[in-house]
């Protein structure tokens, strides 16, 4: 069984201001299902980067193919999420406390565990994130959270009770935007957990021969988090020499 999970792209600006792009791969361990089949991994990952093919190629066949890839991170199947999030995303998803735009995404076949590793990455950030806010008192922050997902072609807001399709529009100065899709305040870690049980309640899922509870659609999450200086701390530097305001 290939179980090879492929998380992050994620992009980031290095120091140089060069574009980067991450990638990462996880491999999960093998199931309940699989372990009573007798299944064995078909890749193994060698060392924090690499991955290697375990074929049943004959030696002349094999030569034809590579059998190991390199990446930026490989994660075995003995990595937890946590450890995926600090190693593989943490630092492109704080960026964003930095005014950075920056995505973090997971591709690979299915039930090889996409929506187990971003479930725990989209916690770990949020976390992280009200973890900064909390140290930075100097800065005033609003986070908006919004959720769409993209099934069968087109794109319903999971946050919303309308079930029309949203349309997108080319905005010539935003990009692509979604037409009316809902934006929400997080109020605090509760709200955060509700509003992300919302968008678990509505999305479409159905079985696969492969996976039980598997995604029909993909799901996009976006944190918006915006700052700016709190009042109290702007150095009152002004003279008052009026005498009848409030300052004086
Ligand atoms: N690293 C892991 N450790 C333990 N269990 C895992 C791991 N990764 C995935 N699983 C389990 O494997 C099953 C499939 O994972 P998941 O639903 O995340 O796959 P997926 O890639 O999102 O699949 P699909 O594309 O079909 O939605 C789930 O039951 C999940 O809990």
């Amino acid at each position: 069984m290939g179980a090879a999970d492929v998380d992050g792209p994620m992009q980031a600006l290095s120091g140089d201001g060069e574009e980067k792009i991450l990638v990462s791969v996880r491999l999960r361990p093998l199931n309940e299902k699989e372990i009573a089949r007798n299944d064995s991994s078909d890749w193994e990952s060698i060392n924090g980067d690499t991955v290697i093919y375990r074929n049943n190629l004959s030696v002349s066949e094999r030569s034809m193919y590579p059998t190991a890839y390199t990446f930026d991170r490989v994660f075995g199947p003995d990595c937890s999420t946590k450890q995926v999030y600090g190693e593989g995303a943490k630092e492109v998803a704080l960026s964003v406390v930095s005014g950075i735009n920056s995505s973090v995404f997971a591709y690979g076949q299915t039930s090889s565990g996409k929506t187990y590793t971003m479930g725990g990455i989209t916690e770990y950030s949020i976390a992280d994130i009200y973890d900064y806010v909390e140290k930075h008192k100097e800065r005033e922050f609003t986070l908006k959270f919004s959720a769409m997902e993209i099934y069968n072609e087109s794109v319903r807001d999971l946050l919303g009770t309308d079930t029309t399709p949203l349309r997108l529009l080319d905005d010539p100065e935003r990009g692509t935007v979604v037409e009316r899709l809902t934006e929400e305040s997080i109020r605090d870690w509760n709200h955060f957990k509700e509003l992300l049980s919302v968008c678990e309640a509505q999305r479409q899922i159905g079985e696969t021969s492969l996976n039980e509870a598997s995604s029909r659609s993909h799901q996009i999450l976006r944190v918006t988090v915006e700052s700016s200086m709190q009042e109290f701390f702007r150095p009152l530097q002004v003279q008052h020499s009026c005498c009848h305001c409030e300052f004086c």
